[in-house]
């Protein structure tokens, strides 16, 4: 009742503001937490108060949004999470605090496509394509793809980033069961134990058909010496196995750690007697095992693959079994899944195959659903997901120090897009970041999505976030440059200043050029507060809190007067102001923050006067 009470008082009537507490149907159990809302996928857009009220389930979120002085409030609509993979119970009980989930499995492409224009979110396992068509069909609503399990070749990765939508993974927890799943088709492999059974189930005693081999003292090749890799190398050597490993990419003091050396490909697939498969499907590893690579393998070899069908030409495995290269396969994944029902791969008397079950125990999928719902979750609030697959990994004591320069970033953005004349097409942005830090403890990364959005949002009908602005720069043609300059402060605060130069541009604002002819606008954080500190070559201090008027005047008495009383007629607010000047009655520019936006007559009132020589004005 306390939260309740608190809220309500905060919402009483004033002279200002009317009296919403009607609007809240609180009960005495009613909680309320503040919370910060993020729209734009990392910026936080407005505070909040978010109130749970058992006893009016259905009430959505409240948000309260800052209005000039004022605050707004508003509904805050649950974001909808399409579930369209069967999902651990954890992880949907998780999705249900949070959002409305929608779980719809087996829908067709098409349903879909249909399904997803209403979904923040898609939650997904290697069942579903999440095609190009898919984040067309969704215009610009979803905002995050969760794969729930570790490989993400069924997600169109480059149509996720085109259109901004970031792909989250969950690729710790079914580790353990891909690798015992592993094991489990090694030993099975080894002893027949499929064939074996399906003789017996078929009433037949065969003890001289099903000899097996031994594995104690064989070669294994762990193929991709990941996460799995590792987890199955570790196994095998339980077994009495050698094993070696080929990855271009592991470090070779990790594989020593266990015992396990490090070879090329060729020497792994000409030595050894079993190859477990553990790399991610990539261009690079797409029919990695094809007709070459069987010609040059070790006769009678036992492969088994519990990563991604793609990296075996199957047509070529069949043959390598037929001709006898290859003496057994033991299959989890297949290029198409499931396989057509008359697959010679499957049906193949020395093969065995599960149908993707590699990630399939109870732990692993509960472990999974946890870990992608938590991931989504954070995604959806403005997080910077540890598990992105598509957008740069931001710590986030990184995001947290940065937060106000974040916001600076976007504002100096948009305000430099503004003073550029329309018709002059902007190429060249230079931003300049001044800083004591050295440049390793500076991540500029978020800092330039931020400018990015700012100057292409304005003038654009995208949308862009840290996911698409770097590519969304690369196509608009827009090469951004980035420079430190070292300056001798406190290493504590991450930035003293940053400016951005757009370079070749004519400007609607003169006395925005710097001498060397560039727009230049720069700014800082004071107090927390981002600020506008230069125009040109004009220094400022102004709040970027609201929007802001630039006026180039002769620095004389009563020019501040003559702008203030024509805001002040049509009851515009000044909420700051500040004067740069070369020097005394010489040459100025007026920084005026205003609350609200001036009409086009109070902007032609103050554009005649005669004493302003030019003025923009710059929605922030
Ligand atoms: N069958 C299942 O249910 C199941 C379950 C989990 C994982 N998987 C699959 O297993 C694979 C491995 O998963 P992980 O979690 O260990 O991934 P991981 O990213 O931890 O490991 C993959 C390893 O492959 C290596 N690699 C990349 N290209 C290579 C190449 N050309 N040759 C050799 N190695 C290469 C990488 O350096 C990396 O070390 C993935 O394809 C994943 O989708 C399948
Ligand atoms: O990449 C993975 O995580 C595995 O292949 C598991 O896929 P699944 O979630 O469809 O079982």
């Amino acid at each position: 009742m306390a939260a309740a009470a608190a809220i309500k008082s905060l919402l009483r009537p004033s002279a200002t503001s009317p009296d919403f507490s009607a609007l809240l149907p609180l009960s005495a159990s009613s909680s309320a937490s503040c919370v910060s809302f993020r729209s734009s996928g990392f910026q936080p857009s407005f505070l909040g108060i978010r109130l749970a009220d058992p006893a009016h389930p259905t009430i959505p979120a409240l948000r309260i949004r800052s209005a000039g002085r004022g605050v707004r409030i508003e509904a805050a609509a649950r974001p909808t999470i399409l579930v369209a993979e069967k999902l651990g119970e954890a992880g949907l009980a998780l999705l249900r605090d949070f959002a409305n989930v929608d779980c719809s499995y087996n829908l067709s492409p098409e349903e879909l496509c249909v399904k997803i224009s209403l979904c923040d979110a898609l939650i997904v396992r290697s069942g579903t394509k999440v095609t190009r068509e898919v984040f067309e069909a969704s215009k610009g609503r979803l905002k995050v793809v969760g794969r729930a399990g570790v490989g993400i070749d069924n997600v169109d990765l480059q149509a996720a980033t085109e259109s901004g939508c970031l792909v989250v993974n969950a690729p710790t927890a079914n580790t353990v069961a891909a690798a015992e799943h592993g094991i489990a088709l090694l030993t099975a492999m080894a002893r027949n134990v499929a064939q074996a059974d399906a003789s017996m189930k078929a009433g037949k005693w065969q003890r001289n058909k099903y000899v097996g081999v031994s594995l104690v003292g064989k070669t294994l090749a762990v193929m991709g010496f990941g996460k799995v890799g590792s987890e199955v190398a570790r196994r095998a050597k339980g077994l009495g196995m050698q094993v070696i490993a080929h990855d271009p990419y592991a470090p070779a003091d990790r594989a020593r750690a266990i015992g396990v050396e490090l070879v090329s490909f060729d020497e792994a697939i000409s030595t050894a007697d079993f190859i477990s498969l553990h790399m991610p499907l990539t261009p690079t590893t797409a029919k990695i095992f094809n007709d070459e690579t069987f010609a040059k393998i070790k006769k009678g070899v036992r492969i088994i693959n519990v990563a991604r069908g793609g990296v075996i030409d199957e047509d070529a495995l069949f043959r390598a079994l037929d001709n006898g290269t290859v003496a057994q396969a033991a299959l989890d994944v297949f290029t198409i899944e499931p396989p057509p029902k008359d697959s010679k791969l499957v049906l193949h008397e020395n093969v065995i195959a599960t149908p993707h079950l590699g990630a399939s125990t109870v732990e692993a999928q509960e472990g999974v659903a946890v870990e992608i719902a938590e991931a989504v979750i954070g995604a959806l609030k403005g997080e910077l997901a540890a598990t992105a697959v598509n957008a740069p990994m931001v710590p986030a004591q990184v995001l947290s120090e940065l937060a106000p320069y974040v916001i600076l970033a976007e504002k100096l953005g948009r305000l430099a897009v503004q003073l550029v004349a329309g018709g002059s097409g902007i190429k060249g942005v230079k931003v300049v970041y001044t800083s004591a830090r050295d440049p390793d403890d500076l991540d500029t990364r978020v800092l330039r999505a931020m400018i990015t959005k700012g100057i292409i949002e304005p003038i654009s009908s995208v949308f862009v976030n840290i996911v698409n602005a770097d590519y969304t720069a690369k196509q608009r043609g827009l090469r951004i440059s980035e420079e430190r300059i070292f300056r001798d402060s406190s290493p504590e605060i991450p930035l003293d200043s940053i400016q951005i130069h757009l370079s070749n541009v004519e400007s609607k604002f003169a006395s925005a050029l710097s001498d060397a002819g560039d727009i230049t606008v720069e700014g800082r954080v004071k107090d927390g507060i981002p600020r506008l500190t230069l125009v040109g070559s004009f220094s400022v201090d102004v709040s970027l809190e609201g929007n802001v008027i630039l006026c180039r005047n002769v620095d004389l008495p009563g020019n501040i007067g003559r702008v203030g009383r024509i805001l002040g007629e049509q009851n515009i607010n000044i909420s700051f102001m500040s004067v740069g000047r070369t020097a005394p009655r010489k040459q100025a520019i007026m920084a005026i923050g205003v609350d609200e936006e001036p009409n086009k007559e109070t902007l032609k009132k103050i554009g005649e006067t005669p004493t302003i020589e030019e003025f923009v004005f710059l929605k922030l």
